[in-house]
C-alpha cells in the first residue's frame, strides 16, 4: 500500500464529535459536512475548537465521542498517515515542518514510503518540489534548510505540501495569517481550482473579507458548540456572524475609532535608518500617545525596521533617537532597559517560553525589566498576571496552565500581555493580532491605546490594512525599504494605502 492514492471525490462527514482536555470540553458534539466541490468557512473565536475539530477529522487526534464517516461508512484513523491515505490533508496554522531539513525534502515528508512521493530520483523530486512551490508563488532556494525561511515562506511550503497531495478533503487552518495580499489571491485561485475539480475544502480564518471572498458554506463555532451554519451567496452578513461568534450582538458597534490625538512631544526619531538591502533610509517621528501604523506589501522592510529599533538587527547607518538621546543598540537588552520593546510575530521562536506556564510567561518581562529581580514583590506580579488574563480575554484554566496547551490565538494574547505592565515607553508590534479573533483583536488594540494614553507610544506593523486603518492615528506605507507615504486624517483610506503599497503615491 502506498501513502498516496489517487482518490475519486468523496464525502467526509464528522458527526457529534466531542473532545475534552483535562476535563474541560473543547468540542461538545459538533457536526461538520464539508461538501465536495465547495469551500466551507469555519469561523470561531480563539479557543472555540476549530483546530481541534480539524485535527480529529485528519486523524491527528482521537475524539472522545462521535464518528467520522467516509462516503457514509464509519472510519477510524489511528494515525495522521491514515488520514492522508484516505485523502484528508491538513495545512497547519503553525507549519509542521522539519526545520533542519532542506525545503525540497520537507515537501515529501510523510510520503517516504512510496519513494519520495512517487518521484524515483532525487533530481525528479527536487524538480517536482520546485514546481510545487512555484504554484503557490514561492521562488526560493529549495536546498536551504526550512529554518532559514520567513514565517510566510514556511506557511507556503506547508500549503504547497498539502496541495500537492491531491486531497479529497483539504483543511487550511489559518493559511493566510502570514501572507501578503498578492499571495493570498494566488492561494485563493488555487483553492478555487481545486474545489472546481471536486475537492472539499475547510478554510479557517479570522478575516471575514477572506471568508466572504472564498467560501460557499459557513459554520460558526462558539465554545465547542456549532452555533450557526448557512450557505453564502457571495456576501456575508457581518453583524450576524459577529453575533454568533461572540454571543454578543454589541461587539461590532463597540468598535473604538481612534479620536484625533493632540500633537505631543516626539518620543522616537529615526533619521536615514539603513540596514542591508532591506532598509534603505527610513525617517520617522513617533509621538507620545500615538499609535503609528506601518503598512505596505509584505517584505518591504517593515519587520527589519522594527528589528533594527529593538536591537535585534544592527543598523548600517542613520540615527535612532529616543527622548533626545541617540542610541546604537547592540542587542535587544540595551533597548528593553530604555523601555523599547518588540512584540514579535513569531511567537514560537521569540515570544514565548513554551515549557512554562501562562503565569510565568506573562510575568517574564516584568521580571526582566526590574534592575533587582530578587527584590520583586511577588504579590504585585501575581496581581498583574491575574489582571492580564481577563483583560485580554485569555481562554485558560488559569495561570498554572502550560502555555503550550493554549490555542494559537490565546498564545498570541499571552505574548502581548506580558509587555503591558506599564514600564514600556515605545512598544513595537509586528503583526500583533496574527491568528487572533475579532473580539480579542479589539481588546488588544484597546489595551495598546490605554498604554499609550499614559504617555508612551506604539509603532505597529500589521499585514491587515483594515486593522491599521481602524486603530492607528497615522499610517506610514513602506515600499522597497523606504517610507513612501505618510497618511493621516481623511487621507487615511484603503485606496491610498494600497496605491502606496505598490509604489504609487498621490
Ligand atoms: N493539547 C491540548 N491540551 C490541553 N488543552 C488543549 C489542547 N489542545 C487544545 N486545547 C484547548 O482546547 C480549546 C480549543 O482549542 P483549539 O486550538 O481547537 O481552538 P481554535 O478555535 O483553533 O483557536 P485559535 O483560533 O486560537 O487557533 C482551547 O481552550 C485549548 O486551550
Amino acid at each position: 500500500m502506498t501513502d498516496h492514492l489517487p482518490l475519486p471525490p468523496g464525502r467526509v462527514t464528522a458527526r457529534r464529535i466531542s473532545k475534552s482536555f483535562g476535563g474541560v470540553p473543547a468540542l461538545a458534539g459538533v457536526d461538520l459536512e464539508p461538501r465536495p466541490g465547495r469551500v466551507l468557512g469555519l469561523l470561531g473565536a480563539n479557543g472555540s475548537g476549530k483546530s481541534t475539530l480539524c485535527r480529529i477529522i485528519a486523524g491527528e487526534m482521537a475524539p472522545d465521542g462521535g464518528e467520522l464517516l467516509l462516503d457514509g461508512e464509519a472510519v477510524r484513523f489511528a494515525t495522521p498517515k491514515d488520514g492522508v491515505r484516505h485523502g484528508i490533508v491538513i495545512a497547519h496554522q503553525h507549519p509542521s515542518l522539519a526545520p533542519d531539513l532542506p525545503v525540497w525534502e520537507n515537501l515529501f515528508l510523510g510520503m517516504e514510503r512510496c519513494g519520495l512521493g512517487g518521484f524515483v530520483s532525487r533530481a525528479g523530486s527536487r524538480r517536482a518540489a520546485w514546481h510545487m512551490l512555484q504554484a503557490v508563488g514561492l521562488d526560493i532556494d529549495i536546498d536551504q534548510p526550512v529554518e532559514r525561511l520567513s514565517a510566510a515562506e514556511q506557511q507556503l511550503v506547508e500549503i504547497a505540501r498539502a496541495l500537492s497531495r491531491e486531497p479529497r478533503l483539504l483543511i487550511l487552518d489559518e493559511p493566510t495569517a502570514a501572507l501578503s495580499a498578492a499571495l493570498v489571491e494566488r492561494l485563493f485561485a488555487h483553492v478555487r481550482a481545486l474545489a472546481a475539480s471536486g475537492t472539499a475544502i475547510i478554510f479557517i480564518s479570522h478575516r471575514l473579507q477572506e471568508v466572504e471572498a472564498l467560501c460557499d458554506d459557513l459554520v460558526v463555532l462558539r465554545n465547542g458548540h456549532r452555533v450557526g451554519s448557512w450557505e453564502l451567496d457571495g456576501s456575508l452578513d457581518e453583524a450576524r456572524v459577529l453575533d454568533l461568534l461572540t454571543g454578543d450582538s454589541d461587539v461590532a458597534s463597540r468598535a473604538r475609532d481612534r479620536k484625533p490625538q493632540a500633537a505631543r512631544e516626539v518620543v522616537l526619531t529615526l533619521e536615514g535608518l539603513a540596514a542591508g538591502t532591506a532598509l534603505r533610509g527610513v525617517d520617522l517621528d513617533l509621538h507620545s500617545g500615538e499609535i503609528l501604523g506601518l503598512a505596505g506589501l509584505q517584505g518591504q522592510g517593515q519587520e527589519q525596521l522594527l528589528d533594527a529599533v529593538a536591537g535585534f538587527r544592527r543598523k548600517d547607518s542613520g540615527r535612532i533617537v529616543h527622548r533626545g538621546r541617540a542610541l546604537s543598540p547592540r542587542r535587544p537588552r540595551d533597548m528593553i532597559r530604555r523601555g523599547i520593546c518588540l512584540v514579535p510575530n513569531d511567537r514560537h521562536r521569540q515570544g514565548l517560553f513554551m515549557n512554562e506556564t501562562v503565569g510565568e510567561n506573562l510575568a517574564a518581562v516584568s521580571v526582566a525589566m526590574q534592575p533587582q529581580p530578587w527584590r520583586l514583590r511577588r504579590r504585585a506580579l501575581r496581581d498583574f498576571v491575574q489582571r492580564a488574563i481577563p483583560r485580554l480575554l485569555i481562554k485558560t484554566r488559569g495561570p498554572a496552565q502550560p502555555v503550550a496547551t493554549l490555542s494559537g490565538g490565546n498564545q498570541q494574547k499571552v505574548v502581548i500581555g506580558k509587555w503591558l505592565d506599564g514600564s514600556v515607553d515605545v512598544l513595537l508590534l509586528s503583526d500583533p493580532t496574527k491568528g487572533v479573533d475579532l473580539r480579542a483583536r479589539r481588546e488588544i488594540y484597546d489595551t495598546i491605546a490605554d498604554l499609550v494614553a499614559g504617555g508612551s507610544a506604539a509603532l505597529v506593523y500589521a499585514s491587515d490594512i483594515h486593522e491599521l486603518l481602524h486603530h492607528c492615528d497615522r499610517i506610514l506605507v513602506m515600499f522597497e525599504g523606504r517610507i513612501v507615504e505618510a497618511l493621516s486624517g481623511s487621507a487615511m483610506t484603503e485606496q491610498r494605502v494600497i496605491a502606496a503599497s505598490f509604489g504609487r503615491v498621490a
